[in-house]
């Protein structure tokens, strides 16, 4: 049998410490119509009487990180999250004092801010991540003809409810659950096209024009009740189209960030949309829904991928 037992060697372990790092968890709290949300992303390390572990594989002492990222989800939903603070003291509390070999409890926890956008449709769940989008343009000239796109990126906008997505197509490989409501985010990265190239035509109004297409991209997200981002995206083009006569061609590239209900039954929690639901925020992989929404008769110009932009 192998000798596991701490070696006779002039080598002593020296702090050590762990947890689960980077528990993404989103909190929806429903006021009738009116959503709140508490983003955060949680970083749990514990450290105590972990000496054997590392000297001989015991893991007696050890609460598996995977426990510590339940218990991250099922207090969210039980206790909810009040503030970063209070849920980070009544996280470190918890381990501190429900096992004994865990001495010492850091929790980490960043916050993501959203502001709700302000629209004209009913209920108030939507909102666009705090923190400036990318503005971006570029401009082509040959002598004689102008070609300008502008557009941005990193915009971050979420729907907590009125987004569904089923009735798809179904092979042997589909798992995917049908969803009757659902969280719709993404980050916006959007491109538009101006008919102008002409120096002889009037210029448009360059800031203007800016402040007015994503003010109507971030209305279209907001009051669409939506079935898939494609028929999202389709619809934050088509107002623009509609609106900003100065624009000829949009193209947006929405990756879709996923929201995962958690389940918590194991532990005795019903996690459902219906009364305010943690979810679990995945970063990859992400669905990506591209598209470019025309003016009837003008030509597509803006490059498929808009990387290349
Ligand atoms: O809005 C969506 N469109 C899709 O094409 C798709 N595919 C998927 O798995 N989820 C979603 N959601």
């Amino acid at each position: 049998m192998a000798d596991n037992s701490r070696p006779a060697r002039p080598v002593i372990l020296g702090q050590n410490q762990y947890g689960k790092a980077e528990n993404r968890v989103v909190k929806i709290t429903r006021d009738g119509a009116t959503h709140h949300i508490k983003d955060l992303n949680v970083s749990v390390s514990l450290s105590g009487d972990m000496d054997e572990v590392h000297y001989s594989g015991s893991n007696a002492n050890v609460l598996p990180t995977d426990t510590t990222k339940n218990t991250v989800y099922a207090f969210a939903k039980e206790h909810g999250i009040e503030s970063a603070e209070q849920f980070g003291i009544h996280l470190a509390r918890h381990f501190v004092t429900s096992q004994e070999p865990i001495h010492q409890a850091r929790i980490r926890i960043e916050e993501y801010a959203w502001e709700r956008i302000e629209h004209s449709g009913k209920g108030a769940h939507s909102f666009v991540r705090q923190g400036q989008e990318t503005r971006l343009t570029q401009i082509t000239y040959d002598g004689a003809t102008w070609e300008v796109v502008s557009g941005l990126k990193d915009l971050v906008v979420m729907n907590s409810t009125d987004s569904e997505f089923w009735g798809y197509a179904k092979d042997k490989y589909t798992t995917l659950k049908e969803a009757h409501d659902r969280i719709l985010a993404t980050e916006v990265s959007g491109r538009w096209r101006f008919g102008w190239s002409d120096d002889a035509d009037p210029m448009p109004d360059w800031e203007e024009s800016y402040a007015q297409t994503k003010r109507h991209l971030l209305q279209a997200f907001a009051e669409t009740y939506s079935l898939s981002l494609q028929q999202t995206l389709y619809a934050m083009g088509a107002r623009i189209i509609d609106h900003r006569g100065e624009l000829d061609e949009v193209r947006f590239s929405l990756p879709n960030k996923h929201h995962f209900l958690v389940d918590l039954e194991p532990f005795g929690l019903k996690n459902d949309t219906a009364d305010g639901a943690v979810y679990f925020a995945a970063d990859r992989p992400y669905g990506l829904i591209e598209a470019t929404v025309l003016r009837d008769g003008r030509e597509a110009r803006i490059p498929v991928d808009l990387t290349n932009l």
